[in-house]
């Protein structure tokens, strides 16, 4: 389990005083594929790095399986970071040594021996797909492959814990996908806990159960990816999840109130509800946003309506009487 208690970050240098992380508390369970997300300058870098201590939070605490790293001395923290790996956009690899001198380096800082390591790193090779690469440099590799090359190092010291700094970010749709697939495997295959930093929310939605969404160094929403997606409560989230917003000038916010539906099968995705609210009831409600995603193997729908002030409460009662249908007001400002 990796836990943030209370986690601040400061910079300050010449330029002034920069609050990166504001008293962050998050917990991550053990074999979770956890995703951190927030636009640019939000701070993920920055939490990522705090919890393997590549930066020290200036106030507050980071546990990681039961040891309190922030409070380790420096023997102590090298041996733990063997268990909290890392890859990162631009994989960083050696580039003057091979693919398999690459998967090798941690375990010869490790002290393994150099047969053993070598053993390890062809099983490694296997694992990412790329058996055939042991000898190639990563200057000859795709940016994929260099990819699972990282993947396949950070593995070498046997974590228990990966972190996933935008990792995807500079590979292409088709191989991000690739990417994600290999991490979600490792996670199934070999337990390992993976947080995952992005501005991506497709990412997110691929793979992550969980998530935190950062804003200004601040959580300001976290909890179930399908939860969290499926009504986002912040600005940010919001921002996220309808990245476009919505269409003020369809919407008179003086007039009328806010419903925010939320349908939760297949079967309530398939009721032409704004259809049934006219025919049935007279309501004409103007429908602000709405859109459907397909979250952990589950479709979920969700829908912003406008209604007119005096028939709100008959469109709430008419809602009130759809099976799995989650309806809940939200102020004129939501998009
Ligand atoms: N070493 C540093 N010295 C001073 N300020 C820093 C340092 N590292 C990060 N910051 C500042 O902290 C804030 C958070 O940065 P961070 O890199 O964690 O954000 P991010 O969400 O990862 O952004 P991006 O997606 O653009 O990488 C930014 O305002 C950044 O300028």
């Amino acid at each position: 389990m990796i836990e943030l208690q209370h986690v601040s970050k400061t910079f300050e240098n010449a330029g002034g005083r920069v609050d990166a992380l504001r008293d962050v508390s998050l917990t991550i369970a053990d074999g979770d594929i956890y995703g951190i997300i927030g636009m640019s300058g939000a701070g993920k870098s920055t939490l990522v790095r705090c919890i393997n201590m590549l930066e020290r939070p200036t106030e507050g605490r980071v546990i990681v399986n039961g040891q309190q790293l922030d409070a380790m001395t420096p023997a102590q923290l090298r041996a733990a970071r063997r268990e909290i790996t890392m890859i990162f956009q631009r994989f960083n690899l050696l580039m003057q040594r091979t693919c398999l001198q690459n998967i090798c380096f941690p375990m010869e800082l490790a002290g393994v021996g150099r047969k053993e390591a070598q053993a390890k790193a062809r099983q490694l090779l296997e694992l990412v797909g790329l058996p055939d690469k042991a000898q190639a440099y990563p200057a000859q590799l795709s940016g994929g492959q260099q990819q699972r090359i990282a993947i396949a190092r950070a593995l070498a010291t046997n974590p228990k814990v990966l972190l996933c700094d935008e990792a995807t970010s500079a590979l292409d749709p088709k191989t991000t996908r690739q990417i994600l697939e290999l991490i979600q495997d490792i996670n199934r295959k070999l337990g390992i806990t993976v947080v995952v930093i992005t501005h991506q929310m497709s990412v997110v939605k691929e793979i992550c159960t969980h998530v935190a969404i950062l804003d200004d160094g601040e959580v300001v929403e976290n909890g179930l990816v399908s939860a969290v997606f499926s009504a986002p409560k912040s600005q940010a989230a919001r921002h996220l999840v309808f990245p476009g917003g919505a269409d003020a000038a369809v919407s008179d916010p003086s007039q009328e109130r806010r419903i925010r539906l939320i349908f939760r099968s297949a079967q309530t995705t398939a009721i032409p509800m704004v259809a049934r609210l006219a025919a049935e009831e007279s309501i004409y409600a103007n429908v602000i946003s709405a859109s459907t995603q397909k979250l952990s193997e589950e479709v979920y729908g969700s829908m912003l309506l406008g209604i007119p002030n005096s028939q709100f409460d008959r469109a709430w009662q008419f809602f009130r009487t759809i099976p799995n249908l989650q309806a809940e007001e939200v102020s004129v400002d939501v998009q």
